[in-house]
């Protein structure tokens, strides 16, 4: 038999396999009308498991048992896909109640940022909410998420992740901790300069502070000053008060210069950061679960069986309905060692029809699931990377 005629029997074979599963998903099309009627899963892992018993068994070596269970892996996930869209083409979305408002009320809101004026957490509160908003702050991450769900503040602006040093661990647990959403994010641009008191001079610098960040961020400055000591804030900000308050002309700290100028302190050095475009993402978070019209990202966090490929099927959902994935991160899961939580970030709006299906696959596969937020990025265009 020459080439061609065996690709011939080839394209004949898979001729038939495109028949058989076209007809194969029209029966799965009934079973799912059966299932929206009867309010049953899509998802029957019982089933599953046990038709890939059956399908091995027919194959006839050990590469083909393996062969045919990845195959009938993929049709059966194929299949659901094709459940879901029809539940999301019915309406039937349980468990995303958010609603669309038309903006955000941002001139007259109330806005909390932790930490203490200066910090770059105000920074981008002034940014998002303009420069007369009415913004407050307090001690920790925490408590910021605290006075929205007590109703004392009607927005909280927490940092969540910075260009160099990476994500904020804590608030991304603070997110799963506390029911609030996030309903924006804003980029501000983070130039720490080293500040010490008035009369200092580098030269008596024996002490820096800052937040762990703002250690890290600079940490070739200081691996290159190895006998400053070095002590973590919890803000940046704080950090040039304390320099103020201790009046100890040995005392510097690694913070904005809109700090140092509030704290009357003088900056003793510039460019020390690790990397010129230094930045950092911030979240606007309120407690009502909404989102604007215009909404083009997505935040998600879910849980998956501890088990061969989970993560890979929870983003197939993804990937099946043409969305872009900007961000994957995972967390600790308290009290089950070694397993993690999953964030994910992606392009699209609770309208679309991909989303809607992708959440349905994901809500009905994972073991715990949160829209965590719809909200609209400019993805840091105001940002100048060069400065
Ligand atoms: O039998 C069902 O309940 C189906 O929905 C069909 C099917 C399949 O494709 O074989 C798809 C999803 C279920 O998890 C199990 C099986």
């Amino acid at each position: 038999m020459d080439l061609s005629e065996l690709r011939k029997e080839i394209d004949d074979i898979d001729r038939d396999l495109v028949q058989m599963f076209e007809k194969r998903m029209a029966l799965c099309q009934e079973v799912a009308e059966y299932k929206i009627k009867t309010g049953m899963q899509v998802l029957d892992r019982k089933r599953e498991v046990e038709k890939l018993e059956a399908i091995q068994q027919m194959a006839d070596s050990d590469f083909n048992r393996y062969g045919v269970h990845e195959l009938f892996t993929q049709i059966m996930a194929i299949s659901r896909k094709l459940q879901y869209q029809l539940l999301a083409d019915k309406g039937v979305i349980t468990g995303l109640p958010f609603e669309m408002v038309p903006n955000l009320q941002k001139s007259r809101a109330n806005v909390v940022f932790q930490g203490v004026e200066g910090a770059y957490s105000h920074v981008a509160a002034l940014q998002f909410f303009g420069e007369k908003a009415k913004v407050f702050h307090v001690k920790t991450w925490d408590d910021a998420m605290k006075a929205i769900c007590a109703g004392t503040a009607d927005f909280a602006v927490l940092p969540i992740e910075n260009s160099s040093a990476g994500s904020v661990s804590d608030v991304y647990d603070l997110l799963v901790k506390y029911d609030n959403y996030i309903v924006g994010e804003t980029f501000v641009k983070v130039d720490h300069v080293l500040l010490g008191l008035p009369e200092a001079e580098i030269s008596d610098i024996q002490t820096v502070y800052s937040h762990p960040q703002g250690l890290m961020q600079c940490s070739r400055f200081l691996e290159e000053h190895r006998e400053l000591t070095k002590y973590s804030t919890s803000n940046t900000a704080l950090s040039a008060k304390r320099v103020q308050e201790e009046k100890d002309i040995t005392h510097a700290a690694i913070a904005s210069e809109m700090a140092g100028s509030l704290y009357g302190l003088k900056v003793l050095d510039r460019n020390i950061m690790n990397s010129r475009g230094n930045t950092t993402r911030f979240i606007v978070v309120a407690s009502r679960k909404m989102y604007v019209a215009d909404s083009n990202k997505l935040s998600l966090c879910f849980e998956t069986n501890h088990e061969n490929a989970a993560l890979y099927n929870m983003l197939s959902h993804l990937t099946y309905n043409g969305l872009n994935m900007l961000k994957l991160e995972s967390r600790p899961i308290l009290g089950r060692p070694w397993e993690f939580r999953f964030f994910v970030d992606f392009e699209g709006n609770l309208g679309d029809a991909g989303v809607k299906n992708a959440l349905r696959g994901i809500l009905e596969e994972a073991n715990y699931f949160r829209i965590l937020g719809n909200y609209y990025t400019d993805k840091g265009k105001n940002i100048d990377e060069n400065k």
